[in-house]
């Protein structure tokens, strides 16, 4: 097999055209993602500028030269732009403009010096401005999304063979004509190399903008999305698991439901912004007092379960009352800045064998109802009767 530079250009610029149709295509199917969108014009980018590397026989060649290379420049930097949102959140740094500013400066500089030395200088630019999405796909992107180490693993690759053309060039440039086409060969084949690994890099940013959006959406049915905690569906689920662990385990299991007192007060007086605000910070207030191991959820409005593993009576009336407290000393601010207090109620019942989610919830249920009936802003630990009573209304 022969290598053909030309034939590898074009491919070149079939694969970045195809990347861009299919990032077009991701775009209008719902993946919106800004990132996705920025890597769709870095593409775009790459594609015309390996157009212009193509139609060098019929361009006049600085015009070729000067196009191809400020196009690839621009489109590495949109690259790293794209990159730098997926992983750091934040657009490119002052320092990295600066860098592109001087990298596109140099290409009119080296338009008519000898090929070695434009070769060398172009590289060298290129492998700059490809350093920094390297190192941060290598650093943050690893941690990430699995399909994101094969963008950091071709960057690598890319930014290497980038790098090797540099010296490649400096050995090229004391050989003198000797080294001949072969040498030109070689720079272009390892120049080609290094943009289908960026090409490679492209395709393993989609797979990675999908892989986030689906764990997005995982997250979005299993949380809810106002205090964090888990949804009904979810936490009930949990519950399930955790009584089937402690009945194999023979540990304990308890859950307390907690709802707020009078909380419709709260909206009718301070609006429903300010509610959803002391729903949130109620719900900070408890998590912070949670082990690793208990679930927060959201049953309903101003209803929250706690699911307690390895957890007795006492221990979940012991949290509960801590809870209590907790909510109780929060300062909140209400309409205009006025203080704000709110006081929550719970019932706590410790799991029987052969409890069921929901035989266990109505046990807590029934005693948060007691506490509401005591006056609210109380802890009540179901007894004997109350589960007496459960029984024969979940049997009846
Ligand atoms: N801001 C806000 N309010 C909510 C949300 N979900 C439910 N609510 C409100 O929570 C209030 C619950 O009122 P009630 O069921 O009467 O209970 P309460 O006023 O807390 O009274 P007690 O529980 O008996 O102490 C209603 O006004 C609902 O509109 C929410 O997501 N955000």
């Amino acid at each position: 097999m022969t290598l053909h530079v030309p034939t590898l250009v074009l491919m070149l610029v079939i694969g970045y055209g195809l990347l861009t149709l299919l990032l077009a295509v991701a775009g209008h199917g719902g993946l919106k993602r800004g990132e996705l969108r920025q890597l769709g014009w870095a593409a775009q980018a790459l594609c015309l500028g390996f157009l212009c590397f193509a139609l060098r026989p019929w361009l006049p060649g600085w015009l070729s030269l000067l196009g191809g290379n400020l196009l690839l420049m621009v489109g590495l930097a949109l690259f790293a732009a794209a990159l730098s949102w997926h992983l750091l959140n934040r657009g490119l740094s002052n320092w990295f403009l600066g860098l592109l500013v001087a990298a596109a400066m140099s290409v009119p500089l080296v338009l008519d010096a000898t090929t070695p030395l434009r070769v060398g200088v172009m590289s060298g630019a290129m492998a700059v401005l490809l350093l920094p999405s390297t190192v941060a796909a290598l650093r943050h992107g690893w941690r990430g999304e699995l399909s994101f180490r094969v963008v950091a693993l071709m960057l690598l690759l890319a930014c290497s063979a980038l790098v090797a053309r540099l010296v490649y060039a400096v050995w090229w440039a004391g050989a003198g004509p000797a080294a001949g086409g072969e040498a030109a060969f070689w720079s272009g084949a390892i120049f080609m190399l290094a943009f289908m690994a960026v090409l490679a890099a492209g395709f393993g940013f989609v797979l990675a903008g999908f892989e986030r959006m689906a764990s997005q959406m995982r997250k979005l049915a299993s949380v809810d999305g106002l205090t964090g905690a888990f949804n009904h569906n979810t936490t009930v689920s949990l519950l399930a698991h955790t009584l089937e662990r402690g009945r194999r385990e023979n540990q304990p299991v308890s859950f307390v439901m907690l709802d707020l007192d009078h909380f419709k007060q709260v909206n009718d007086r301070h609006g429903h912004v300010v509610g959803d605000a002391v729903l949130r910070a109620v719900a900070a207030c408890t998590r912070a007092r949670l082990r690793g191991s208990d679930v927060l959820g959201r049953l309903g409005g101003e209803e929250f379960g706690l699911v307690l593993p390895a957890t007795g009576l006492s221990g979940a009336r012991h949290l509960a009352e801590q809870v209590r407290l907790a909510v109780e000393g929060l300062a909140l601010e209400g309409d205009g800045g006025r203080p704000l207090r709110v006081t929550l109620s719970a019932g706590v019942a410790e799991a029987a064998r052969s409890d069921t989610p929901e035989t266990l919830i109505h046990l807590a249920d029934k005693a948060l109802y007691q506490a509401k009936q005591q006056g609210r802003n109380r802890v009540v630990v179901a007894d004997d009767w109350m589960r007496n009573s459960t029984l024969q209304s979940v049997v009846g």
